[in-house]
């Protein structure tokens, strides 16, 4: 795809921050990239000022960036589309573009989250929607949209279980700014930008409490395990999760407050009510709409995940939040690691 990739464009659906910051990485590599976004009137916007100011202000679209307002013909023409909405508008944006796709387009997505209500992962839903005959893969990993539009240096992952669509896909992104890995592990690069977003949420509750560095690093630590915990009983690589999808998001959105959710987390803390905290942030939350489906996940493998819990709580059953912070932090004592049996001390 890469060699032809610079004539036949990717489409990319979604023209919010991180649909447009990837449509100009790929831009700026000299591919020709097409953007659409739902709103008529933004779309016309883009064309004649050359940037996403709602999204991205003071970020100039490269040469080879081009809005486009004919989806139907955009999906025919184009050589793979990449989906970039938010979880909620996942599975209606693949169904717009089943009709109109070519029979082997690849498709990928940059959406982090869980299909609502299910719990289900948007790879299996990509399938079941779209059927075995497209390529599929996820993007994933640390990265701002502000960050990657303004090109600063950044790291993330392309995942698929077809691994020369990974590395084509790979190379539109990659460039001496951008590196881009690849992985098989579909699975557990999901698990770790869905879970990550939830956690961020209970750092910056956290911090918004004034509970300081020691108990943030404690919610990052312990949410790891519950990252790890998830990721392994539904079958993920480990060693996933301490790649740049897992640790490395988890470090990201919980330290830095470009993060919405940790935004989110943070107005919540220092003492709004949930209601107006969403409004504050008036952004895409996607941890908000995950941590229950995270929750159903977790309940059908049998796991704890007490950190997602709480959030839970706090977010959607009114609880307060600088209780269900303290109860976390001050569980009851237990072991960090079970020594095997023959180390075992009595
Ligand atoms: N912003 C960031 O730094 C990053 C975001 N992501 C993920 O990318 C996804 C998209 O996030 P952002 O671009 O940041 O959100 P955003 O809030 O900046 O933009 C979302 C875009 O999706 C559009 N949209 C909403 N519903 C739609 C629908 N039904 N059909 C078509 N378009 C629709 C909106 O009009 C808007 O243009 C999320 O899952 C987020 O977690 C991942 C990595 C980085
Ligand atoms: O996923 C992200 C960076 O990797 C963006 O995080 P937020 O959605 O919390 O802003």
């Amino acid at each position: 795809m890469a060699e032809q990739a610079n004539l036949t464009p990717t489409l990319v659906i979604g023209a919010g921050a991180w649909g447009t910051a990837l449509a100009m990485a790929m831009a700026r590599n000299g591919y020709q990239t097409w953007l659409w976004g739902r709103d008529k009137q933004h779309r016309s916007e883009m064309t004649s000022s050359r940037e996403n100011t709602r999204y991205l202000p003071g970020q100039a679209f490269p040469e080879a960036l081009s809005v486009v307002d004919d989806l139907d013909t955009a999906i025919r023409d184009c050589r793979h589309v990449l989906v970039s909405v938010p979880s909620k508008a996942f599975v209606e944006s693949l169904h717009m573009i089943k009709p109109r796709l070519g029979e082997t387009t690849p498709v990928s997505w940059a959406t982090k989250g869980l299909a609502p209500d299910t719990g289900e992962l948007l790879y299996d839903v990509a399938r079941s929607v779209l059927g075995e005959s497209h390529p599929l893969a996820v993007i994933s990993g640390p990265s701002f949209a502000a960050e990657v539009a303004a090109n600063l240096p950044t790291a993330f992952t392309v995942a698929s279980e077809e691994g020369h669509f990974a590395e084509q896909l790979a190379g539109l992104f990659h460039s001496s700014t951008l590196r881009v890995y690849t992985t098989y592990d579909v699975l557990g690069v999901q698990i770790g930008g869905t879970v990550k977003n939830v956690l961020a949420i209970s750092a910056g509750i956290s911090d918004g409490l004034g509970f300081g560095a020691n108990a943030r690093a404690a919610l990052i630590t312990r949410g790891m395990a519950e990252i790890r915990r998830l990721a392994a009983a539904l079958g993920a690589e480990t060693e996933t999760l301490f790649g740049l999808s897992g640790i490395g998001d988890l470090i990201l959105t919980c330290t830095d407050d470009q993060s919405r959710n940790r935004q989110l987390g943070l107005a919540i803390g220092r003492g709004l009510s949930v209601e107006d905290a969403v409004q504050a942030v008036g952004k895409t939350v996607e941890g908000m709409h995950a941590a229950k489906e995270v929750m159903i996940r977790a309940r059908q493998a049998k796991i704890e995940m007490p950190i997602v819990e709480q959030v839970c709580k706090i977010l959607f059953e009114g609880y307060d939040p600088r209780e269900s912070v303290q109860t976390l932090l001050c569980r009851e004592q237990k072991a960090e690691l079970t020594p095997p049996a023959n180390k075992r001390v009595n």
